[in-house]
């Protein structure tokens, strides 16, 4: 769905690559039309190092020749979708599974830029689940204690769906998704990472019907 305006928001962020920088490279369709692009670059010569944030975005560099390290302390830009955003710039991702990594390394860069359709806009995120990353370890009750906090919470896939670091995600659906509650889900002895992304993009790549806005975030 909307695919066009996908692709139309990471070309637009493909601009601002630059050689020799280092990127964080994101997981998801959008961030598929970002690696595609990306891959072009690079056949035509440019030299940039990217940090994957999920194995399926690790093989699909290194299927498009991007090079890949983990071993990298400054990351300059991080390239990545969302699921949802409000007008702060807050952010709900995971909807492929892979925020644990993309938490890891949107926090260690210095610009955030996050490439969505038009669909991902909300003034107050409501629309998408929040995801959360626990360990399978007494996981049933980490469900229990998560709920607590005001939502209806479901294993993915009835604990089909195992994250690239071998644990569970669970979808908590709430009337309003408080990007407060960060910080009391992760408090929760279990929980690996909330799918609640605040005070990290910096800018929101926002595909239209008619081309692409860039939104700066204060
Ligand atoms: O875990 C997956 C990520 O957070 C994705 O970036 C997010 O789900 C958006 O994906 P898409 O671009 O496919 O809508």
């Amino acid at each position: 769905m909307f695919e066009n305006e996908k692709r139309m928001a990471a070309m637009e962020a493909l601009k601002f690559v630059r050689n020799d920088m280092r990127i964080g490279i994101g997981t998801g369709s959008t961030a598929y039309y970002f690696i595609e692009g990306l891959s072009e670059l690079v056949k035509n010569g440019l030299r940039i190092t990217g940090i994957p944030t999920s194995k399926k975005s690790e093989e699909l560099c290194r299927s498009f020749n991007i090079p890949v390290d983990y071993n990298i302390k400054d990351i300059d830009i991080d390239f990545d979708g969302a699921d949802e955003f409000d007008p702060y710039g807050n952010l709900i991702k995971g909807g492929g599974g892979a925020l644990v990594r993309e938490k890891i390394v949107a926090y260690n860069s210095r610009e955030f830029y996050v490439l969505v359709d038009h669909s991902k806009y909300s003034e107050r995120l409501h629309k998408f689940p929040l995801p959360v990353e626990v360990l399978p370890f007494m996981s049933e009750k980490t469900l229990e204690n998560i709920e607590r906090l005001g939502c209806r919470a479901s294993f993915r896939d009835d604990k089909k769906f195992i994250s690239d670091n071998g644990n569970y995600i669970i979808d908590c659906v709430f009337s309003y998704t408080d990007p407060e509650l960060e910080s009391q889900i992760k408090m929760i002895p279990g929980v690996v990472e909330v799918g609640i992304f605040r005070h990290l993009a910096t800018k929101i790549f926002q595909g239209t019907i008619d081309g692409c806005r860039i939104i700066d975030v204060k």
